[in-house]
């Protein structure tokens, strides 16, 4: 161990347009978030692995000793990082009692820490504290699986040595380099294929890099010309999992592949055609016409989604209180209830949108208007982060 107490952190995101068609390969574009997962990692010398998830109420911890055991047999090299270990999945599941169609919360993430741990650790496994506290609300859409792997890769390799410390003493935070930045973002991976059952990837490319991304069937783009979007987001509240939500579309694939192809092709070309949009309106200056056009784009994707399946009465309801006001939404994520967002124009007076998010608030929901392109995992130093964060984290 190099360090002996550490902190990352890493952004959640919002999918704008390519939610479950980016699944099966097709485009999605999507954006990082101002709200954050903090992890703290600290080594001891107890002897024992702990982990703190205040969030979903979960404080573990187990004996090196009786891990140790679950590593007999383990293959030290992850063939290249493409595929889960099954068997040490399978030792895993077995040893924390956790089933296999389990979608529980607190199982969920225990699982996708301790096989994180477990292989990246498996030649000397260390007597390490870890806790993790996030902005995001846990299973909403805004990707919070995803900010959760990457910022327990991260300090998990850092930790091992496998990537650098990059934290220099005058700095309060710091990036790694572009390839230790690729294999956190394998590694977190593997936690979001724990965690999602088949996840496509764009979730831990967001919360790795930062900013607006264009991704498809692994290619990530970033989208440097970008204009200043503003977005009210909304949480429905309506609790749903993103692996049954992702196996369910796979399913109605199956059942009617030539009707659910056209569709998912359908939201690729929307999502290239916001693509184009945005460029223009960053090279050009934005008009009237290019936001009319983002917000039909907005509408056609949502009718999708609900073909998909992944739709929900709250998120129709966000939908005609947005569309009274002349305001335009879609699903963000996963769907089944969760987040949705909402475009806002340059013209929109405060008036509208305050009183819109009095109605939402008045519907049980939370909105707030969000700032996107926050950066990517980043160290940091104690000094940078609030005093909130570091009692949070500090208490356990
Ligand atoms: N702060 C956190 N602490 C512990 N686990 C977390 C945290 N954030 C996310 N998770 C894990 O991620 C799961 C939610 O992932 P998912 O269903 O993909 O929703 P989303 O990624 O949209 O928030 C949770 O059930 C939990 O296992
Ligand atoms: C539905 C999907 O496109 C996004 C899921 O995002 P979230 O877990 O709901 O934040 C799945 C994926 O891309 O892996
Ligand atoms: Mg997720």
């Amino acid at each position: 161990m190099q360090t002996l107490e550490f902190f990352v952190s890493a952004p959640g995101k919002v999918i704008l347009h390519g939610e479950h068609s980016v699944v099966h390969g097709q485009v999605a574009l999507a954006v990082s978030l101002n709200l954050r997962t903090f992890l703290q990692l600290q080594s001891t010398s107890s002897g024992e692995v702990h982990i703190n998830l205040p969030n979903i109420d979960t404080f573990l911890s187990w004996e090196i000793t009786a891990l140790q055991s679950l590593l007999a047999g383990c293959k030290a090299e992850q063939g290249g990082l493409k595929e889960l270990d099954a068997d040490l999945l399978k030792r895993l599941r077995e040893f924390t009692r956790i089933s296999e169609d389990s979608t529980d919360t607190r199982s969920m993430a225990v699982l996708a820490f301790l096989y994180m741990y477990l292989s990246v650790f498996a030649e000397s496994l260390a007597s390490i504290t870890v806790s993790v506290w996030s902005e995001l609300p846990t299973g909403a859409g805004l990707g919070s699986s995803a900010a959760y792997n990457v910022c327990l890769s991260a300090a998990l390799l850092s930790a091992r040595g496998n990537i650098s410390n990059p934290l220099t003493p005058q700095q309060e935070s710091a990036r790694w380099s572009k390839e230790e930045m690729e294999l956190i973002n394998r590694w977190a991976f593997m936690g979001e294929k724990i965690i999602h059952g088949n996840p496509s990837g764009v979730d831990n490319a967001v919360g790795t890099w930062g900013g607006f991304l264009r991704y498809h069937a692994g290619n990530i783009s970033p989208l440097s010309w970008v204009p200043v979007l503003r977005i009210l987001l909304t949480n429905t509240k309506v609790p749903r999992s993103t692996k049954v939500l992702v196996s369910g579309v796979k399913d109605k694939i199956n059942k009617f592949p030539s009707v659910l192809k056209p569709v998912l092709e359908s939201v690729s070309a929307v999502s290239c055609v916001c693509e184009q949009t945005l460029t223009e309106m960053a090279e050009r200056g934005p008009s009237a016409e290019h936001y009319n056009i983002l917000e039909e784009l907005i509408d056609i994707n949502q009718h999708h989604l609900n073909v998909m399946g992944v739709g929900h009465s709250s998120l129709d309801t966000l939908c005609r209180v947005t569309l009274a006001r002349g305001l335009h939404s879609k699903l963000t994520g996963a769907g089944g209830g969760g987040c949705g967002i909402t475009l806002l124009r340059p013209e929109t007076d405060t008036s509208v949108i305050q009183s819109t998010v009095e109605e939402l608030k008045a519907c049980g929901f939370d909105c707030w208007e969000t700032s996107i392109g926050a950066p990517g995992v980043q160290q940091h130093s104690s000094a940078a982060l609030s005093q909130h964060i570091l009692k949070i984290l500090s208490s356990y």
